[in-house]
């Protein structure tokens, strides 16, 4: 294992925002961390980097120049160049020459900035600096990548480019961990890990999530239990714990995000409950 996160608990004063946390990144592999706003995504990456130390529980990881870091800040530096950007970080990881020449225009090629190579970053769009920031990370090809939201901000077609690069360093025995907030793309990591209000709702891989989940989930117009619904494009989910619809509403086949939002309606219940 190249990390791994055991039991993590982190607190802001006396708000606990991550809650026994364990998470394995296994070389090649990508492991995709998903929730929603505030969910502890960030808090738990940036344990991984030694920004955030945990109150409880323990974080391995490879040191320092073994690991490449896209913060969910900028990411590169605004008054550089595209090229500058990438020669400035390979020259603190020791690339020089030839190898990074080559190595920083393979990137630049792979992340689709060819045309904005000599442009500042600070004249780049949203999905290009993240794209740059991602290549930035990956440059020396460290054995743990840690990418926070490479992709918000991205077009659909430059997302395809930004998973080709994050791919091929996990092709490249690069142990990947990265939050997303499109769910789509997290069901194509390999592995996953859904946290909610700082703890892990599921994880495992897409197929195993999916055979871990129980109960059904009907589609509706009219769901019988508002608190327990939710809209999916235009009509509404029904989730059912028990595997029993009090409906004749057709079943569905759950999708990530169908899994996400039932298991943290669950969450929410069983928190209301007194
Ligand atoms: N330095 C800090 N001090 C106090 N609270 C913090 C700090 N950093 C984060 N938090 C809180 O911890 C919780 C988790 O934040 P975090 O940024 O990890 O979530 P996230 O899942 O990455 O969400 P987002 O996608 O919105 O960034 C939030 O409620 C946030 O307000």
């Amino acid at each position: 294992m190249i990390a791994s996160a055991e039991g993590v608990v982190v607190r802001f004063g006396d708000r606990t925002v991550l809650d026994d946390v364990s998470v394995d990144v296994p070389a090649g592999q990508v492991v995709a961390l998903v929730g929603g706003d505030g969910a502890g995504k960030s808090t738990l990456l940036r344990t991984f980097v030694g920004e955030v130390v945990p109150a409880g529980g323990a974080v391995r990881a490879p040191a320092k120049n073994d690991t490449g870091f896209l913060s969910a800040g900028p990411g590169s530096w605004a008054a550089l160049t595209v090229r500058q950007n990438l020669d400035f970080v390979g020259g603190i990881y020791g690339l020089e020459g030839h190898e990074l020449a080559l190595r920083r225009e393979t990137l630049i090629d792979r992340a689709g900035l060819h045309d904005a190579a000599d442009r500042l970053a600070s004249q780049l769009s949203g999905g290009m600096q993240r794209k740059l920031g991602a290549a930035m990370a990956m440059l020396h090809r460290p054995r743990l990548l840690i990418l926070d939201e490479p992709s918000t901000g991205v077009d659909p077609v430059s997302r395809i480019d930004l998973w080709r690069m994050i791919s091929e360093a996990a092709a490249d025995g690069a142990a990947v961990l990265m939050s997303t907030t499109y769910l789509d793309e997290a069901e194509r990591a390999g592995q996953l890990v859904v946290l909610d209000s700082g703890r892990v709702l599921t994880q495992g891989a897409y197929d195993d999530v999916r055979a871990q989940f129980t109960g059904s989930i009907t589609r509706t117009s009219t769901p019988v239990r508002a608190e327990w619904s939710w809209r999916r494009g235009h009509e509404r989910r029904e989730y059912w714990p028990d595997g029993h619809p009090a409906t004749e509403a057709p079943t569905v086949s759950p999708d990530l995000e169908d899994i996400v939002i039932a298991l943290s309606l669950v969450r929410r219940a069983e928190a209301a409950r007194p």
